[in-house]
């Protein structure tokens, strides 16, 4: 099969690990209150390696995998071949016209647990960029009798953007089977449609819900759920009132439960548990929660409004490969992107306040690389694979106020999303950078909370100095 535009199935070496410091006098004194800090209050970064080549995304995979062989450790290294994993030979030509060579790690131990029958729940993590999405998706494909005309499989993400891109995925590794697909996004189906015949359904939960309740979904013949970025479904904060409803709708037997993602925080994790009974799990430790090749950075910004002249400083930088900037709030996205295309630059803005089409648009071209700049919100934090993607700014922290509503005063660092949106980058072994915007003492702590909790090292970039900046960051992104 041909690459589509947005270089789906391309890959290019892995990064090498770093072992870089920063130093710990730099950080705020837990005691006393921490002054705002200018850029010279601390010393610069050793300047990372150059010893890799750029990005190259036009890579064939079977390059990343051989260089992932010889690190056993890798999420990418694996010892078997997708011929030993038991898939149909209609997928496997799927996986290869994809040009998948070797299964991922995740994939290697978790497809002959997925497919073993009679069928078992699972609860399986991997790092961002591994390869969680073809486990479910050849699950779903394997499991669904092709003769039958009614669905079969159900798949929810977080965001139509997830979904769409799952389907794009079900699609190209059943191309060689006769799947039929249907979505469950909003504004999708015709209001009158009455009927889904489509053996697998990806979609988000409300919409879910909706077609199951009218019957336009019959789930009679479901036998596989899958939730992806599983953690963020289940959350009560979150998505999990509607994914429980979708839960209760199907039989109360038969169905094979699959819930993946990169991250299944303890509180999360007991109701996983119970959601999955019985299930097996893959798991991380904490330390190994987010992937070496992504290199990890900070800016000092003296101000809101500083972090927005850093911002524009950067935009060059920003296009060498496509970038994500997360905002906290989607005014911020559009006030931000309003700004820099006013004064010239070329940058969109992506978040859940605007309508399905324009949505797909705005993704699509991304995908396409007709867009280098994104500026959006947590709606693209998870799942969203786009190779060419090699720098992701927190314009803004992610905090726990904007993942429960009800608790608004808490602005703890929302370690899990930080985790998701870093992993937009350094996808399936390629090389990444992340930048953190810290402006005040507040951010300051949040940051090192992250730093902490991942157990990552998150190094400083200068920024009272533009050349020295724009060196380092070119030299980071070798
Ligand atoms: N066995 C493989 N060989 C080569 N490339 C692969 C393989 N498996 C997956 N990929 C590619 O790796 C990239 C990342 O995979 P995927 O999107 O499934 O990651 P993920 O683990 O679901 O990440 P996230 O946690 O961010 O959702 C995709 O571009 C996919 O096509």
């Amino acid at each position: 099969m041909e690459k589509d535009a947005d270089g789906f199935y391309t890959a290019a070496p892995a990064a090498k690990k770093q072992d870089e410091k920063k130093p710990d006098e730099k950080k705020p004194d837990e005691k006393k209150p921490v002054e705002k800090k200018p850029d010279e209050e601390k010393p610069d970064e050793p300047a990372p390696s150059t010893n890799t080549e750029l990005i190259n995304s036009t890579f064939e995979v079977s390059v990343t995998l051989a260089d992932q062989q010889a690190d056993s450790s890798s999420p990418l290294y694996s010892v078997k071949t997708f011929e030993e994993l038991g898939l149909h030979q209609d997928l496997l030509k799927g996986i290869y016209d994809m040009g998948f060579s070797k299964p991922s790690k995740i994939q290697e131990r978790a497809l002959p647990l997925l497919l073993s029958n009679p069928p078992t729940n699972m609860i399986g993590q991997s790092q961002s960029g591994t390869g969680k999405t073809a486990a479910f998706v050849l699950t779903m494909l394997s499991r669904v009798d092709f003769s039958i005309n009614k669905p079969q499989a159900v798949c929810l993400a977080p965001s139509r953007e997830l979904a769409r891109q799952i389907m794009s995925v079900v699609i190209a590794m059943g191309k060689f089977t006769q799947v039929q697909t249907e979505y469950a996004i909003k504004d999708n189906l015709p209001r009158n449609a009455t009927r889904i015949t489509a053996q697998i359904i990806v979609g988000t939960p409300g919409t879910m819900i909706e077609l199951m309740r009218k019957k336009v979904i019959d789930v009679s013949d479901v036998k596989v759920f899958v939730l992806d970025e599983a953690d963020n479904m289940l959350d009560q904060d979150g998505l999990g009132d509607q994914t429980l409803r979708v839960k209760n709708m199907l039989p109360k037997s038969q169905v094979q439960i699959i819930l993946f993602s990169a991250t299944f925080p303890d509180h999360v994790r007991a109701f996983a548990s119970k959601f999955a009974p019985n299930a097996n799990k893959i798991e991380l430790q904490k330390e190994e929660l987010s992937v070496d090749s992504i290199r990890q950075f900070y800016m000092d910004c003296r101000d809101a409004e500083h972090k927005y002249d850093i911002l524009v400083t950067l935009y060059t930088l920003l296009t060498i490969g496509q970038s994500i900037i997360f905002c906290q709030h989607r005014h911020t996205a559009d006030r931000i992107s309003a700004r820099m295309t006013a004064e010239g630059h070329h940058v969109a803005s992506l978040h859940g306040a605007k309508d399905a089409t324009e949505r797909d648009e705005i993704i699509d071209r991304f995908r396409e690389g007709k867009e280098k700049v994104l500026i959006t919100t947590n709606v693209i934090a998870r799942g969203i694979d786009i190779l060419q993607v090699n720098m992701v700014v927190n314009y803004d922290l992610p905090l726990m106020n904007e993942r429960n509503t009800t608790h608004s005063d808490d602005s703890r660092p929302d370690v899990e999303t930080y985790i998701h949106r870093i992993g937009r980058t350094g996808r399936f072994g390629r090389k990444g950078i992340s930048v953190n915007f810290v402006h005040d003492r507040k951010t300051w702590l949040q940051m090192e909370e992250i730093e902490k909790q991942t157990g990552k090292k998150i190094m400083r970039i200068e920024t009272n100095d533009i050349d020295v900046m724009e060196e380092k960051m070119r030299k980071a992104m070798k």
